[in-house]
């Protein structure tokens, strides 16, 4: 054997080793995930036991990113233990997750990226039917979309809170990439016709003028949609999300082809519960005011007061009675801080109504 050779083969030799430790350690982790279930049913005599804590969850990814010694990145380590917890989660009870499909699209990337490969990821059409499918006990829970690059706030999901008992237990965001993705059989060169959503054909606008000009753009409702129509065609791309590309095997011909490359979506998760603290939270509150001279100014000196950063706020028109506003303010804290719970409060003495959609764990990853 050459050094080389020796060398490689005492490596790989410590390779397999740790390899044995890693997999003992996580047979036992998941062991005492198990147990952990059985404390939560003992604790609940089997009855609607929750098993899913986000704000556990954020702590373990936070701590996991505190302590990482390298050399893989924060984001590599967290994103490891994100699906060692989703098997040990899955363990417990396998969880069922409603996110605004189809497959391949944006939401489903938010929807395993927050919950990892072990849940069960069910996709719906519309946003309301998310909502539904949770509140109906079909879904744990959901995911929907709140803010996106190309269409900015989704007003849709706002609406929909209004009449819906359903809180936020979690926030997560996605980088938006774009990928340019042909059938694996398509030679670059042969390519005539681009298919993609028309939100996705803006955002990468001036590069396809660059580089594909004579090429002709075909607008379809989703990117699946689009990976579909490529595939049945020797002469066909698609512009695509980064997950869709991964998910349905394409070659991918470009990588990050938007315009404006780190654009970010948010997405919401929402279930039946709220989550406790976990150290570093948001809390979203919907305050529904009279459209009146210094109505706004004046919600917004309660949280001045009380010191409280804004991270959002929307407004939207209530749809039941003119001259009503609903705004939607997301803030740092918890409500459980006592300054939080002064602030609602205080917006109750003059909001026609102030409601806590829920207070969750900032996004970890
Ligand atoms: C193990 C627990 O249950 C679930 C699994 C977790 C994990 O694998 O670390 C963390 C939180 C819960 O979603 C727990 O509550 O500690």
């Amino acid at each position: 054997m050459t050094t080389e050779q020796t060398e490689l083969a005492r490596l790989r030799e410590r390779i397999d080793q740790i390899d044995r430790q890693l997999l003992a350690l996580i047979c036992e982790r998941a062991k005492c995930a198990q147990s952990v279930a059985e404390v939560k049913m003992r604790g609940n005599s089997g009855q609607d036991v929750v098993f899913y804590r986000p704000e556990r969850e954020a702590q373990v990814l936070r701590k996991i990113m505190h302590e990482n010694p390298g050399p893989l990145s924060d984001e590599e380590v967290a994103r490891l233990f994100r699906e060692v917890m989703s098997a040990c989660l899955a363990l417990e009870a396998p969880l069922h997750i409603a996110f605004l499909g189809p497959e391949g699209a944006f939401t489903h990337a938010a929807a395993l990226k927050h919950f990892g490969h072990s849940g069960v990821c069910l996709p719906h059409y519309a946003i309301d039917e998310v909502f539904r499918e949770v509140e109906a006990g079909s879904a744990h829970y959901g995911v929907v979309p709140v803010e996106t690059s190309n269409e900015g706030v989704i007003s849709h999901t706002l609406d929909v809170f209004v009449n819906s008992p359903l809180l936020i237990c979690g926030e997560v965001e996605v980088r938006t990439h774009h990928f340019l993705i042909a059938p694996e059989q398509v030679d670059a060169a042969d390519i005539k016709v681009v298919y993609s959503l028309a939100q996705s054909f803006s955002l990468c606008r001036q590069w396809l003028d660059e580089r594909w000009p004579g090429v002709e753009r075909i607008a379809v409702p989703s990117h699946a949609d689009a990976v579909k129509r490529a595939s049945e065609r020797q002469d066909a791309a698609a512009v695509a999300g980064e997950h869709c590309a991964r998910l349905y095997g394409m070659k991918v011909l470009a990588k990050n082809i938007e315009d404006h490359p780190d654009q970010i979506a948010r997405y919401l998760i929402i279930g039946k519960n709220s989550a406790p603290p976990s150290g570093d939270d948001k809390t979203s509150l919907m305050v529904t005011i009279r459209d009146e001279p210094g109505a706004l100014y004046k919600m917004l000196g309660v949280f001045h007061r009380q010191n409280l950063s804004l991270t959002r706020i929307d407004s939207r028109p209530a749809l039941s009675g003119a001259r009503r506003y609903h705004f939607f303010v997301d803030f740092i804290g918890h409500k459980d801080l006592p300054e939080v719970g002064a602030a609602i409060q205080e917006l109750s003495r003059d909001a026609l109504d102030v409601r806590c959609l829920g207070s969750y764990p900032k996004g970890v990853l």
